[in-house]
This record gives C-alpha cells, structure tokens and sequence, in this order.
C-alpha cells in the first residue's frame, strides 16, 4: 500500500494577506465568516463589528497561550504514564493513584459545596426526560430535532422494531400490527395513568375519570392533555381518521412530550474544517435558536418544506388557557480545546483555536433568543446552553469558566448568562469529577457520561499498559460501571438535584428500538435525569421509559450511597491473558474496520459527520468521531502489543475497503476506496489513524479527518 497521501494544507506562519480573507481587529477573517457575522449573526444584538472583532482578536490574545499550555500539559502526562509503562511492564493495570496523584493527574478533592446555577428552564432543572442530538450541519435534521419535543407513540412503534423485533414490509396499513401498537399504547396508559375504572381500551370517549384525577390536566379541541413525572401526553381523538375510525372512542393517536432538549452538535456528530463549513453550522444554530430555520426538500414524492413548530395552546380543566412548548429547549455543544481553524488566523498567521471562536459565535447567536429577536424564544429563563465536550481535567474546566466570563464581558452579558454542560468523557476528568464541577460551579448546567469518547481516552492513556479487551468487554468492565455510577453519586453530591441535569450516553444502535426499550431504562433507573438518543423516534420511545422510573424518587435513593472509590475507576480493561482465536482476531478487526471505513469515507469525501454503519453482523450502528477514536484505538493497540500486525490491518483494510464500496454501491456520487491506484484519500486517511493511532493527541481522530477532509475539498 501506497503511504499516506496527506499533507498538512497550508497553516502559514506569516501574516501576510491571504486570499479569501479580511482584516479585523488584527485577526484575518475568513470573507464568508465575516459576512455572516456583520450581516446575520450581529443585527440586533447592540454589539457592533468594531467592538466583536476587538473582542474576538482580545479573547484570543489572552487564551491562546493558555489554551496551548493546556494541550501540552495533556501530552506531558500522556508521556509520563507511557514511560511509567515502559518502566514497569508487567503491572497488569494502569499507573497506581499515589503515583497518579504525583504527577498532578489526580488532584484533591474540593471541600464538599453545591452548585450554584441559577436561572435555567425546568427542562434542565426539574423534569427528566430524553435528550436528542442532532449533526448542526443538517438542516433537515435540526429541524426535526427542534420539532421533536412531541412524538407519535404509535408511529414509534409500528415504524420500529419496537414491540416483536420486526419493521412492517409493504406500503399499506397492517392492521394486525397495528392493534399491536394500539393495545400495547393503551396498556402503557393503563400502568402510568389509568382511569378509575375498567381499561383505556375500552374507553368510549368523553371526560375520563382518571384514576390520579391530577393527571389530566388539560384538553385542545377534542383532544386530552395528560401529565405524570413532568411529562405530557396527548390523546388525540380523531374518529375519521383511519386509526380513529375503528377506536371505541376516536383515539387516532397518543402523542408523547419526548426530546425534551436538543444538542445541536457542533462536535462529534459533523465534518465542519473551514469557515464555509462553521458558518453553515453557526448559520443553522441562529435559525434554529429565532425559529426562522426552513428547509426545503423532497420527501418520496412529496415537496416538504420543514419550519419549527409554534407553540400550543391548551385549555386547563377551569377553562384557562395554558401554553405548551412544541420545541426542545436548544442547547448547542462547541469543540473542545484541541483544534484549530483557518476560518480566523491570529495576527501571525496560525489559526485560531476553534474553541474561542465557537465560543463567542455561539454565545453571540445566543444573544437573539435572550433579545427575542426571532419568531420564537428558547430559553425562558435567559440562559444560552452550551455543552462543552472533551476537556481534561480542573484546569480545562477552569479554563473554559474564564473563556465564559470573558466571552460575557465582551458581548455585555450577566454573569453566569453562559450555562456549560460539561461532558465527563475523558479519563481525568472523570477521575476528577468533583474538582471538574467546582471548576463551572456557578455555571454548570450538567455533566454527561459520554462513555463513546472516554472509551478511547481509556484505551488511548493505557495503550502501553498491555492489549485491551475485545471492545464489546470493556463496555462489560469495571471501570465502566465505576465511571457511570460516580458520575451519578457525584453529581448528586454536588446539589444537581432540582438545579442541573445529570446525563447519560447516546444509544448507539438506531435501529435496534426493541432493545433500547428494553435497555435504556436503565439511565432513569440510574438516577440519572436524561439520557442521549440518536433519532426523534428514539426520543419518543425513549420517553415511555420517564413514566416507568420517577427519576427524582431515585435520586433520593441513590444520595444516600457512598461514592465508588476512584480506584475502581482507573482498573484498565486490558485482557488477562490473551489467547484469542485467529478468528476471534480477524472478527475484532474486520468488525473495527468496516466501522472505520464505512464512517471515514462519507466524512472525508462527503462531509457527513454522523452516518449509520453496518457492522459485520449488519447491524447499522451510529458512527461518530467518538466511535471511530473507539476503534482506531483499538487496532492501535493491538498492533502496539503484536496481536495483529501491520500486513495483517492492510489486509483487512483493503478487503474491508471492498465491502464498504460495495455497500454503498446505490450512491451516484459515491468514490469506491478499493483499487488499482490506491489514491482514495478516505483509505490512506484510515490507514494513518490506525498506524499511527498511538501518537495521536490523545487518541483523538480530527487532526486526521481534517487534513483529510479538507483535501478531498480542494479536489471537489
Ligand atoms: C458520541 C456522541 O457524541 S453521540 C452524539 C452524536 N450523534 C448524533 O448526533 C446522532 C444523530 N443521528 C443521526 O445522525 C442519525 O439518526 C443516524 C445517522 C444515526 C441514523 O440515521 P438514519 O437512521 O439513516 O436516519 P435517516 O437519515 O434515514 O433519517 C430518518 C429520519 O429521522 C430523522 N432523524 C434522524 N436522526 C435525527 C436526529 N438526530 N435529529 C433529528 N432528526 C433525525 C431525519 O430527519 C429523517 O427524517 P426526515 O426524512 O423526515 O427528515
Ligand atoms: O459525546 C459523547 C460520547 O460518548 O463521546
Ligand atoms: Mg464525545
């Protein structure tokens, strides 16, 4: 195999003029960045160009020192642990606490306090229900996202798996399937909210007698407005439709309140590395956040043309009017502190750290919720959310609170306006996790176990400790349960009751909607008040699951536990004694590279972040770039300790490369990775992230996308 065909595209260390760029403040702007900024993102907001810009190039002044000292620091742990390895190769586990706490990795506990976040919506607060995440460069999607809040039970179940492991064949209605999804929905209103008398199935219509009379609370047209645990539903009675024809009482549909917030995802879930791809991005964050977003396509044979949902009007039983939020509460994830972007360039010519801009971008769109601007508001309570992904450690958080503050002073915002999410998704972090809060404390709105990212970073810090597990056991290992439940305890710990979320992970497999109903209720059960989904479906579904578990119940019980000592945390999941099959070898691999290619090949040559891949047992499961850190890692680690080795993974790579070609076969626009030639950006990019997945800044799979990324640009 050819070696890797990328190149660095030019950074420049100079601060000549460049093409394609503007001066401000000092700063070279991308021309479509400033565009946007001075004609869509600043109208209306009070803050003018001068004032942004001057802004802008101070904020960077101040933290770009401090944000690469940051990023060595990372690294100068990552080589002490790697010597510690060398040092001592037969510990069978990873670098003890004591040596940990040497080094600075671990850090003392903060005094036991409370977080002190104020002003955010009771969807962050106070009810728990599902979180959806959805790609920021897809219109299309955020739109759905934005529309999400109320889902159709039935839909969810006749369109998924959800109820016998089958999705309806044919075009027309199946009634068998459906009376499936009827008695299963009134069955589940029959648990949750049942009528004083006899079953909802045999309710002929009417004002209900409810069991919990408090749970009705309301009625529009003829429809019911129900209410338990925070969450609502809606019965919507309909005799002439097709479902309402044949229901004793017109039930046409029940609709659940379902993603109560929204992540709009400038992170793990987007192929965005140039100005042209973060203005989209930011261009869809405004539009969702003032509800002027529209996107316009054609759906089968139908023209669709999607706008967010106005709120509802329901009537209360006195006769009252009573207003519903039809959206998710929008919160949108910026990068974390790695990354760089050419859509600014400081005055001596290196790029700007994405963060810092995302930061002030984000924070400025922010400004016309908070200033009503747009044909709708957001937050109600004046809050912007962001979540903030992949930072390591107290002092990254620290970091990130003094970016926030200064981001306030700069826009003219009250303290704390900026609320951050913190995602416990990397290895000190959660060995940190309470000096992480105190960290944001005034400002934390919730912390998140992103178990796909922190997988990687347990292989990534450990990857000289030994060869890990298969990947399906370390999601089976000690360490996980520990990180899952600590993030809890902890949380707890620090007050988030009634004040901020405590998150749970994305459900990876789209499809597999049987097994998330069965599954996932464990996030509520774990205390925890939300939980990621990947589709509005999945919200919808996932909602039924906040009715079986009264999250604040179990977050009373669980207060009460002992936190899980931080030693069970940093047990590495590597494989006691090694003695895989040949197959089981190959199956691990061809399994991580279908994976990887599959993913790597829509993101570099189409700039899709987020795709749903088959692994080799053909099921479709969600790929990001937490996944794919997962699996390149992985194949890294194996080669490191001689399980495989490198003709072994070109091997794989090249018969992998074929399948995934032949997978996408149906796409006109698709560039097949297998052949003669052996040009494909996408493969050579894959191949790089494996081979030398060791040395990458914490495992991490941008700096290779990007590169690679923005190559297959200039060839378009
Ligand atoms: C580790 C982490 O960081 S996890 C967080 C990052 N992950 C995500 O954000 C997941 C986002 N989800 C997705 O991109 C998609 O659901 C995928 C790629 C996983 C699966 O896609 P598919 O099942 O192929 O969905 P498909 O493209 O067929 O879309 C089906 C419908 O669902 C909708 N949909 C799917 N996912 C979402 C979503 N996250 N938000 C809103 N709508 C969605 C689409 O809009 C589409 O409806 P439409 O045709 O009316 O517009
Ligand atoms: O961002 C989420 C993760 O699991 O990684
Ligand atoms: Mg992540």
């Amino acid at each position: 195999m050819t070696t890797t065909a990328l190149r660095e595209p030019s950074q420049g260390n100079d601060a000549a003029p460049r093409d394609g760029y503007v001066q401000r403040a000092g700063l070279a702007v991308a021309e479509e960045l400033a565009r946007f900024v001075e004609t869509e993102a600043l109208p209306g907001t009070g803050i003018d160009a001068n004032r942004f810009w001057s802004g802008l190039a101070q904020l960077c002044e101040e933290f770009t020192p401090q944000n690469r000292a940051l990023l060595q620091r990372r690294e100068g742990l990552q080589q002490t642990i790697d010597q510690w390895h060398r040092d001592h190769p037969q510990s069978g586990d990873g670098m003890p606490p004591r040596e940990l706490r040497e080094i600075g990795y671990l850090v003392p506990e903060p005094a036991p306090f409370t977080i002190g976040t104020t002003g955010v919506d009771s969807e962050i607060s106070s009810v728990a229900g599902p979180q959806l995440v959805v790609p920021a460069l897809n219109a299309r999607f955020v739109l759905n996202a934005v529309n999400a809040r109320w889902g159709s039970l039935y839909d969810a179940l006749y369109g998924t798996d959800a109820l016998n492991g089958t999705t309806p064949t044919g075009s027309g209605y199946d009634a068998k399937r459906g009376a499936r999804v009827i008695s299963w929905a009134k069955a589940f209103l029959d648990k949750y909210t049942p009528l004083a008398n006899g079953s909802w199935a045999d309710w002929t219509g009417g004002v209900p007698v409810l069991s919990d009379p408090d749970h009705l609370v309301g009625t529009i047209g003829d429809n019911l407005l129900l209410r338990r645990n925070g969450l609502h539903i809606e019965i919507v009675i309909d005799p002439q439709s097709e479902i309402g024809l044949n229901d004793p009482a017109g039930i046409a549909d029940i609709r659940l309140e379902s993603a109560l917030s929204t992540i709009v995802d400038l992170e793990d879930s987007v192929a965005a590395v140039d100005a042209e791809d973060k203005v989209a991005a930011y261009r869809n964050w405004l539009g969702a956040l003032r509800g002027d977003l529209v996107a316009s396509f054609t759906k089968g044979d139908q023209k669709v043309v999607r706008t967010a949902n106005p709120d509802r009007t329901y009537q209360t039983l006195d006769g009252d009017s009573m207003a519903l939020r039809s959206r998710s509460l929008l919160l949108v994830r910026n990068v974390g502190h790695l990354m760089t972007t050419p859509a600014v360039r400081l005055p001596d010519g290196t790029e700007a750290y994405e963060g810092l801009l995302d930061a002030a971008m984000t924070a400025l769109i922010g400004m016309h919720d908070l200033k009503g601007l747009g044909r709708l508001r957001n937050s109600l309570t004046g809050s912007i959310y962001i979540v903030k992904p992949k930072m390591h450690g107290p002092d990254e958080c620290a970091f990130t609170n003094d970016v926030f503050n200064a981001v306030e002073d700069m826009l003219g915002l009250p303290r704390h306006t900026l609320k951050v999410g913190v995602m416990d998704e990397e290895r000190r972090t959660s060995a940190n996790l309470a000096a992480c809060i105190h960290a944001v404390k005034d400002r934390v709105f919730f912390i998140n176990t992103g178990f796909l990212d922190r997988t990687g970073d347990e292989i990534h810090t450990s990857m000289l400790a030994g060869p890990m597990q298969r990947k399906a056991d370390i999601k089976k290992a000690e360490w996980i349960a520990a990180y899952e439940d600590r993030n809890v305890q902890i949380g707890l710990a620090c007050g988030f009751t009634g004040r901020a979320q405590i998150g749970k992970g994305m459900w990876a497999a789209p499809d597999a909607m049987q097994d998330m109903l069965d599954q996932k209720i464990g996030h509520p059960m774990s205390g925890a008040s939300t939980a990621w989904v990947p589709s509005p479906t999945a919200a919808t579904l996932h909602a039924a699951h906040y009715q079986a578990c009264n999250v604040a119940e179990r977050q009373q019980q669980r207060l009460a536990e002992p936190i899980v000592p931080v030693a069970k945390l940093l047990t590495v999941p590597l494989a006691e004694s090694p003695d895989w099959s040949a197959e089981e070898i190959a199956a691990e691999l061809d399994n991580n590279i279908q994976s990887i290619l599959g993913y790597m090949v829509r993101w570099i040559d189409a700039g899709i972040g987020c795709s749903k891949v088959p692994d080799i047992h053909d099921v479709g499961l969600m790929e990001d770039r937490a996944t794919l850190r997962i699996s390149s890692q992985h194949i890294a680690n194996w080669l490191q300790h001689g399980i495989i080795d490198h003709a072994i993974v070109d091997e794989a790579l090249h018969r992998m490369a074929a399948k995934v070609d032949a997978q996408n076969a149906g796409d006109p626009s698709y560039r097949p990775m297998a052949g003669e030639d052996r040009q494909s950006i996408a493969l050579n990019a894959a191949r790089e992230l494996i081979v030398e997945g060791a040395q990458q800044p914490s495992g991490y799979t941008e700096p290779v996308l990007h590169r690679a990324r923005a190559l297959a640009k200039q060839r378009i």
